[in-house]
This record gives C-alpha cells, sequence and structure tokens, in this order.
C-alpha cells in the first residue's frame, strides 16, 4: 500500500501553533497571546487586524524574539519552513547563532516609524550594506552595485546618489522606502510590516503598498501586514486573522471573511470603515465600549461587554468552530450570521 499522507506544504513560510505568550508586571500576568494559531504561506500577504493592545505587536515579537522583558512564550510553537527545513523558533536561544540568522536575514521586519530603525548617523547605502556584510558572502563593489539595484528596485529615483546620503534628506515615504530595502536586502523569506504606512499620507501609503504587493508576486515573499485598518485588509490581504485581546476571534481567506464575517467583532470593524461613494452621511458606527484591562480579563467571550449580540452562554468561552476548510471563528452565534448570509 502507498503512503497517502500529505507531505509538507511546500508554500508554508511559517506556522503558529496554540501560541501563548504571557507579560508579567507586579505579579500579574496578561495574557498578551492566549492560544493563537494561523499559516503563512509564500507569495501571499496574511493581514493580521485588530484594534490597539490586541495583540499584533506581540506576535510580530514572539515571532522574531524580541519579546518586552518580562515576558515569555509558555505555550504553543512558531515554525519557521526555511530552506534547511522546519524550525522551532521558540526553542531557539534569543540572542543565538540560528536565531540571528533568521532575523533581518530569513524573517526580516519593517516598522510604523521608519526613523526608529534607521540610524541617523549613517547613510543609507551603508545601512544596506551592514546587512549585505552581515548575512551575505557578497564581496564590497557587489554589496554597493546590490545597495544601488534596491534602491532603484524600491523606485528610489537616483539611486548612485542617494546612496551616499543620510535618512534626514529623504521624505518619510522615501524613508519607507529605504527601509523596505534593507529590509529585503538580504531576500527574507517573510517580511513582517507592523502598520507601515500610519504615518504617511494615502498617496505615498498607497505606493508602499503596490511594493510590497510587486514584492509579493515577484519575489514569492511571505507577507504578515499588521494592521487596525479594514480598509488596508480589503486591499492587501490573501489571508485575514482578525484579533481581540490575545485571541483569534476570526480567520479566513479575505474574500470570505468579508463577504461572510460571522464574528460580531469582525462585522463591528467592518462597519466602522467609511465607504467611496456613499457620501457624508452614511452610518459609521464606531464599536462601543472599551477592552477590558488585560490584566483582569472576563473568563468568557472577550468580546460580549461590547457585543450587541450577547447572550447568557457568552459567559462561557466559545470554542473555536472551523466553518469551512479554511475559515474559522470563536463565536457561540456563528450559525445565525451564516444563516443570514445565506438568506
Ligand atoms: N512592553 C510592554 N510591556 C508591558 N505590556 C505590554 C508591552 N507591549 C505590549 N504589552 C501588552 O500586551 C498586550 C498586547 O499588546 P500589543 O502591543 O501586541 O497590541 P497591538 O495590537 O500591537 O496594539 P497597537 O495597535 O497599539 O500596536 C496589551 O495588553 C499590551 O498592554
Amino acid at each position: 500500500m502507498t503512503d497517502r499522507t500529505p507531505g509538507p506544504d511546500p508554500e508554508l513560510a511559517l506556522s503558529v501553533r496554540d501560541l501563548k505568550t504571557y507579560i508579567y508586571a507586579n505579579n500579574r500576568c496578561n495574557r498578551a497571546l492566549d492560544g493563537v494559531s494561523f499559516d503563512i504561506h509564500r507569495g501571499k500577504t496574511l493581514c493580521i487586524v485588530g484594534e490597539s493592545g490586541c495583540g499584533k505587536s506581540v506576535t510580530a515579537a514572539s515571532i522574531l524574539q524580541l519579546l518586552p522583558e518580562l515576558s515569555r512564550i509558555e505555550e504553543g510553537e512558531i515554525v519557521y519552513h526555511g530552506a534547511e527545513g522546519p524550525v522551532n523558533i521558540e526553542r531557539l536561544k534569543r540572542n543565538g547563532r540560528r536565531m540571528r540568522a533568521i532575523r533581518g536575514k530569513e524573517i526580516a521586519m519593517i516598522f510604523q516609524d521608519p526613523m526608529t530603525a534607521l540610524n541617523p548617523v549613517y547613510s543609507i547605502g551603508f545601512q544596506i550594506k551592514e546587512m549585505l556584510l552581515y548575512h551575505t558572502r557578497l564581496g564590497k563593489r557587489a554589496r554597493h552595485a546590490k545597495a544601488i539595484d534596491l534602491l532603484r528596485s524600491m523606485g528610489i529615483p537616483l539611486p548612485e546618489k542617494r546612496v551616499r546620503e543620510y535618512p534626514h534628506l529623504y521624505s518619510g515615504g522615501m524613508r519607507q522606502r529605504a527601509m523596505i530595502a534593507i529590509a529585503m536586502s538580504c531576500d527574507p523569506r517573510i517580511l513582517i510590516a507592523d502598520e507601515p504606512t500610519t504615518a504617511l499620507d494615502v498617496t505615498i501609503q498607497a505606493q508602499i503598498f503596490e511594493l510590497m504587493d510587486t514584492l509579493k508576486r515577484e519575489q514569492g515573499t511571505a507577507i504578515m501586514l499588521i494592521t487596525h485598518d479594514m480598509g488596508v485588509v480589503a486591499e492587501l490581504a490573501d489571508d485575514v486573522a482578525v484579533m481581540y485581546m490575545g485571541q483569534i476571534v476570526e480567520a479566513g481567506p479575505v474574500g470570505q471573511v468579508l463577504r461572510n464575517p460571522l464574528h460580531p467583532y469582525t462585522r463591528a470593524l467592518l462597519e466602522s470603515i467609511p465607504v467611496l461613494g456613499r457620501g457624508k452621511n452614511q452610518q459609521i458606527r464606531a464599536i462601543p465600549g472599551q477592552t477590558p484591562d488585560p490584566y483582569d480579563r472576563p473568563t468568557g467571550c472577550q468580546f460580549a461587554e461590547r457585543c450587541r449580540y450577547r447572550v447568557d452562554a457568552c459567559a462561557e468561552m466559545p470554542p473555536e468552530t472551523q466553518v469551512s476548510s479554511s475559515h474559522r471563528v470563536r463565536c457561540w452565534r456563528h450559525r445565525e450570521f451564516m444563516a443570514d448570509a445565506a438568506e
């Protein structure tokens, strides 16, 4: 008999399973990530969306082993699928050789504010070349040529001149492009982008998103994009994971989740975005109430207090239910929303 067990998915770049990352302060514990699972695939963008404090950045920091002090991965797995086979990141030493090689070279990150990542006292070219020196075997000339090529491919005009310039001479959009150039310099398999365009105006924002989309399509980079904006999700995501208070409350292919949102929180996020062309009288609903104190969470559904569909059952934590092969949700009442969509 032939073995029909499916082999590992060759497109899988990262898989996170039941990840629990806790932060400790004053003898109290914040379950910042409380059982988070998702996959990131090559050539696809996964958007992680949710309000401030839901755990988006702690997810990124867990993957890169850059967690704040007094925080710890308590349970779960983060498996990076690199060229040399799977690696359990959570078992690596934070500053060990393997983790340092993965961080930056294989999994790169760009941040909201490029000035926090760019060093003001070195030229942009120097900073790209440093990455190449540290992570590749390229010689001096090749590093310089690659730095210019990278700036050119990021749409920076006159790259031969600008490679020598310092960050303060770059505009906000150009700095963000330079940061992406540094991140992409070693051809990472995964690019994590934490709200990369929040500080930029909408035209530049659209250009940066287009650039990220090109990287995904042409280089097969797997992108994990962190955002609080459902508009960004609709535009860029292949898959989406909606987070609330350290849990993924709904996840799936973007078309399925946006067309048929099954969690009241996803619905509320969708109602909170303005739609172009509907005029200024359109109903945009802010989500009422506030997130609970992370150090003193309710035992049941974390969203219940703010949920207009709340019932008694919500005092108990709803299980995660798989509603199709790739769409999952954590809400006692999701079947009713499925029925709504079918009508
Ligand atoms: N350095 C830190 N020290 C203590 N608690 C932290 C720290 N960073 C995050 N937290 C806590 O961890 C939880 C998750 O926060 P996280 O920063 O991941 O949220 P986020 O979704 O990225 O928010 P934002 O959109 O504001 O960046 C929150 O309860 C937050 O208060």
